[in-house]
């Protein structure tokens, strides 16, 4: 399954935020969208996922163009920059909501037993943004996009969420954005920049230093894969 989006056009007012997107994104491989605050990661998420309604835009699967909100067709599962689930459910509820066998969660999370009739705004944001990640890696869409997954997570956890991106990506198409861009190269098979509206194929580690989004002093390796 291929996943292509362009033509994309967005402006607040008389500020344009993103006017020249191209996208390619494979099943079996992890997308990094990268970008200095502000430069539309988010706003694109939204777009893809259909909740924000552009100027204009083109987003295709298998060449086949979505013409309806991509929610609506049910292959898509998006966790949001804030907070997914409501405040008054019980993690128990949600996990049925989303199909998702709460002893799985547990496997992998056992710190967590106890907390099955919990009501969500008893977790701490970490907590809970472990859970709502969880969630959203084990549902069975096709199509996941990740808005900052690593935001509150402690580094034993990051390990495992990014497992399970690995994991999951044999059959899915998974985007995912996130400043914390260790974690990003070293899941991600493609990386694209975003800056002044636009996406930047990236293919090295130097690029992104060229472009202005990591400090010249960064030493990590990343090859497109
Ligand atoms: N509802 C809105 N009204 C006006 N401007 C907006 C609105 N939503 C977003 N923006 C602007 O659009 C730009 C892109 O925002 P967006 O949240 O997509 O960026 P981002 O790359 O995800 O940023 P960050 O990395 O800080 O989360 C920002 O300059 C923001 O101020």
């Amino acid at each position: 399954m291929v996943l292509e989006v362009d033509s994309i056009e967005l402006n607040y007012g008389t500020k344009k935020i993103l006017s020249g997107i191209y996208l390619k994104a494979l099943s079996g491989s992890v997308t990094g969208i990268m970008g200095r605050n502000g430069s539309g990661k988010t706003s694109l998420l939204n777009i893809i996922y259909g909740s924000l309604p552009p100027k204009y835009k083109s987003i295709r699967i298998n060449g086949q163009s979505i013409k309806k909100p991509f929610f609506s067709t049910n292959r898509i599962a998006y966790l949001p920059q804030h907070r997914l689930l409501p405040i008054q459910i019980k993690l128990k509820t949600a996990f049925k909501l989303f199909n998702i066998d709460w002893d799985k969660f547990i496997d992998h999370f056992d710190g967590f037993k106890d907390y099955e009739k919990f009501y969500t705004h008893q977790l701490s944001s970490g907590e809970l943004r472990l859970v709502e990640t969880f969630l959203i890696l084990k549902s069975d869409h096709d199509i996941i996009l990740l808005d900052e997954p690593f935001s509150f997570i402690a580094p034993i956890y990051v390990d495992k969420i990014k497992s399970l991106i690995k994991a999951q990506r044999s059959n899915k198409i998974i985007l995912i954005t996130d400043h914390s861009y260790e974690h990003i190269l070293n899941i991600s098979d493609n990386i694209y920049l975003l800056k002044n509206g636009c996406s930047k194929v990236i293919s090295n580690i130097d690029e992104l230093i060229y472009e202005g989004y990591l400090p010249s002093n960064s030493q990590q390796k990343w090859f497109p894969k």
